[in-house]
C-alpha cells in the first residue's frame, strides 16, 4: 500500500472542493486501506490512484474484488457529495455495481468516477479502475447516490 500524499497543486484542489478530509491519512482504516488517494475533485468527475498489492490480495494472490467495489464507492461518492455541498447536501451510495474484468496481483491502478446523471435527488457515477501501466481497464462499477442533508454541524 502507498503512503505517498498529493502534491501542493492536488491538495490545493481538494481544499477548494468543500469536501471532508479525504486524505489517507484523514480516512477511517478501512477506507485508507483501499489506497485511494485522490488527485482532482470537480463537480462531474474525480481522478485518483492507489497502489494495489500484496495487502490487498485474496487467498489465491489476487486483488480482492471488495477493493475495487469499495474504491468504486470512495470515488464515486466524494464526486457526488462536491456536487451537491454548495446546497447543503452530500451523497450517499445506494446501489452499488461493480464488475471484475480482469485480475491483478499487483498495480498502480488509476481511478476516474465521471457523472453520468445528476437530478434533484439522486446522481449516477461511472467509475473506471485501469492497470496505469498497460490502461487496461480491471474493474468498472456504477453507482447510484441519493443526495441526502448534511448534518446541521456540518454547515
Ligand atoms: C472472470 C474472468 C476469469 C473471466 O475471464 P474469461 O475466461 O472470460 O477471459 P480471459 O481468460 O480472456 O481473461 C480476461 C482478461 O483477464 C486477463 N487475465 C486472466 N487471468 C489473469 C491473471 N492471472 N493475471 C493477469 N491477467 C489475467 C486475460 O489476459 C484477459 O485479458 P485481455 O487483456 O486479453 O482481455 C475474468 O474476467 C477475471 O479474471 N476477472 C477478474 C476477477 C477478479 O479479479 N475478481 C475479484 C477477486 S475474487 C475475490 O474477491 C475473492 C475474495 C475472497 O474473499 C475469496 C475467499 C476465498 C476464495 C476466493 C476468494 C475470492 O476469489
Amino acid at each position: 500500500m502507498t503512503d505517498r500524499a498529493p502534491s501542493a497543486q492536488q491538495e490545493s484542489t481538494l481544499q477548494k472542493s468543500a469536501l471532508p478530509d479525504v486524505s489517507l491519512e484523514g480516512s477511517s482504516r478501512f477506507v485508507a486501506a483501499t489506497g485511494l488517494i485522490v488527485e482532482e475533485v470537480s463537480t462531474t468527475s474525480v481522478r485518483g490512484h492507489a497502489d494495489l498489492d500484496e495487502h490487498h490480495h485474496t487467498p489465491w494472490g489476487v486483488v480482492h474484488g471488495g477493493v475495487y467495489t469499495s474504491i468504486v464507492e470512495s470515488a464515486g461518492s466524494i464526486g457526488a457529495s462536491h456536487a451537491v455541498a454548495e446546497r447543503g447536501e452530500f451523497a450517499v451510495g445506494v446501489h452499488n455495481a461493480t464488475d471484475f474484468l480482469r485480475p491483478t496481483s499487483a498495480a498502480r491502478v488509476t481511478v476516474t468516477a465521471e457523472a453520468l446523471h445528476q437530478v434533484r435527488s439522486q446522481q449516477l457515477r461511472d467509475v473506471v479502475i485501469a492497470d496505469s501501466a498497460t490502461e487496461k481497464v480491471l474493474a468498472r462499477g456504477q453507482l447510484r447516490l441519493q443526495n441526502v442533508p448534511l448534518p446541521t454541524d456540518a454547515k
